[in-house]
């Protein structure tokens, strides 16, 4: 089929590249001209698993292209796929300019009957919207349909998660656009939910806000486990084995970043404050987090007398593993608190380096390797959970840091054997 996505972020670029493979003829509309040249020489602005190898292999084939000519993009599309950012704004509730902008482009452009689908995350209610809105501004007489379509990628594994979903959420209000997305989808071979649109965009927070609350509660249990002796690394173990439960979400560590479980909690929040519901569940897993960013810093206060001159290494700046993703990302909450107070940084991720250095101007230094970052630190923060870190043996704090001082946000090494090492080692919930 002949499709356009609007948006080339996580989400839009790789579906666009995902439908191409498949077969779809597809064209990425983007406002950034600057990421639209660097899509089209074939390289990935982003960092993500098999991205820019897909993206190659669209591109050779003729079935993927870029524009940020959105008129011819959206003129003739059987389908347009809506994949822009829905930021969270100061109240919490999520910002919907960037689809209504889309929606506009859409409703003046289109000269063939089309289905608009949205893939952004949106409040319920917002496909009623912007279907309503293309309707009132179209220009020429054609019929538009708009159906949800929620996407559940994680980031560092987007690509694979977009081939295998576990499902595929449709939010559709009539047989016709069930029909074309069951065709879109098809090659895929992946179970597809069909519900009305505003059960499919509340599936999408539904999920989201499920997990972010699994975290805070584990997270929640951990600060009670310190408290009482217990190890929440053991209790999780426990616990996996009841399938009911399932094994993943349950890590505890410095409380989830990224772009999307920070903002998706706050706008279904504020969304049922709109309808005069007061969502306690969820509310209690923000505030969880919100404690729960900084709990690493309070702790190594108790046991430091300043950080003033002190040299600190930092070890992941990313939200999670396997991403450049900065968004929310703990280690951001952390590295101006210890500025503040005067530390000397030196800081290294494997990859979201150069996103950081563009994006804050934090007065910190950069190093490309664990073992460098270590050398003659006297403490030692651990925000992300790459295996770069992880694979470090415990003999290389106590050797390389001057004094060998440890705050793990990640649970990445086993207490016993750090201590064994000679390093003075604290986690969470241990
Ligand atoms: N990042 C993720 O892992 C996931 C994100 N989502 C949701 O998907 C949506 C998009 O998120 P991301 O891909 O992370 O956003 P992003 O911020 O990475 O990308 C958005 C893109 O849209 C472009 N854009 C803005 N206005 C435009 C317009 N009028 N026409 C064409 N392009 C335009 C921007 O230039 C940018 O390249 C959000 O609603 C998010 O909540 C859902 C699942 C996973
Ligand atoms: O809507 C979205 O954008 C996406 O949000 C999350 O994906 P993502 O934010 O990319 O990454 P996750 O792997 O879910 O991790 C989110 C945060 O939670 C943290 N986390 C995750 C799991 C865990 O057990 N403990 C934990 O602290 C991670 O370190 C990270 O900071 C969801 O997993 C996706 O299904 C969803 O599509």
């Amino acid at each position: 089929m002949n499709l356009t996505i609007a948006g080339t972020g996580y989400v839009g670029l790789v579906a666009g590249v995902c439908f191409a493979h498949v077969g779809h003829t597809v064209t990425c509309v983007d406002i950034d001209q600057k990421k639209v040249e660097l899509l089209r020489s074939g390289v990935s602005p982003i960092y993500e698993e098999n991205l820019e190898a897909f993206l190659k292999e669209g591109i050779a084939s003729d079935l993927l292209h870029f524009t940020t000519d959105y008129r011819s993009a959206y003129a003739s599309a059987e389908a347009i796929f809506i994949g822009v950012g829905t930021p969270e704004q100061s109240d919490g509730s999520a910002n919907l300019k960037y689809v209504a902008t889309v929606a506009r482009q859409i409703a003046e452009s289109v000269t063939h009957d089309c289905l608009v689908v949205v893939k952004s995350t949106v409040p319920v209610g917002t496909n009623d919207k912007v279907e309503q809105f293309i309707k009132d501004s179209l220009i020429n007489d054609v019929c538009v349909e708009v159906a949800s379509n929620p996407e559940f990628l994680a980031q560092g594994t987007a690509v694979h998660d977009m081939m295998h979903a576990a499902r595929i959420i449709i939010g559709v209000e009539s047989k016709n656009a069930e029909s074309v997305l069951r065709s879109i989808y098809a090659p895929f071979n992946l179970p597809i939910v069909a519900v009305k649109r505003r059960s499919a965009e509340m599936s999408k927070y539904a999920a989201n806000d499920f997990l972010a609350l699994k975290i805070s509660y584990m997270n929640d249990l951990a600060n009670l486990c310190e408290l009482v002796g217990a190890d929440i690394e053991d209790v999780a173990k426990g616990m996996a084995y009841d399938e009911r439960i399932g094994s993943r979400f349950l890590q505890a560590g410095i409380g989830y970043g990224g772009s999307c479980f920070p903002k998706d909690t706050k706008a279904l929040e504020y969304l049922a404050k709109q309808h005069g519901y007061n969502l306690k569940t969820v509310g209690a897993a923000v505030a969880v987090n919100t404690s729960q960013r900084t709990v690493l810093f309070k702790k190594a206060c108790n046991r430091m007398i300043t950080f003033n001159g002190i040299k600190v290494a930092v070890l992941g700046l990313a939200f999670k593993a396997g991403t450049d993703d900065l968004r929310e990302s703990p280690a951001l909450y952390n590295i101006p608190l210890l500025l503040e107070q005067g530390a000397d940084i030196t800081a290294f991720d494997p990859v979201a380096e150069e996103n950081c250095k563009k994006q804050f101007n934090f007065s910190m230094t950069y190093s490309p390797t664990v073992a460098e970052t270590l050398q003659g630190a006297q403490i030692c923060f651990i925000f992300t959970d790459w295996k770069e870190i992880k694979e470090t043996a415990p003999e290389e704090f106590k050797r390389l840091m001057r004094t060998p001082l440890v705050y793990d946000g990640r649970n990445l090494f086993d207490p016993a054997a750090m201590k064994a090492a000679g390093v003075e080692y604290y986690s969470i919930g241990r």
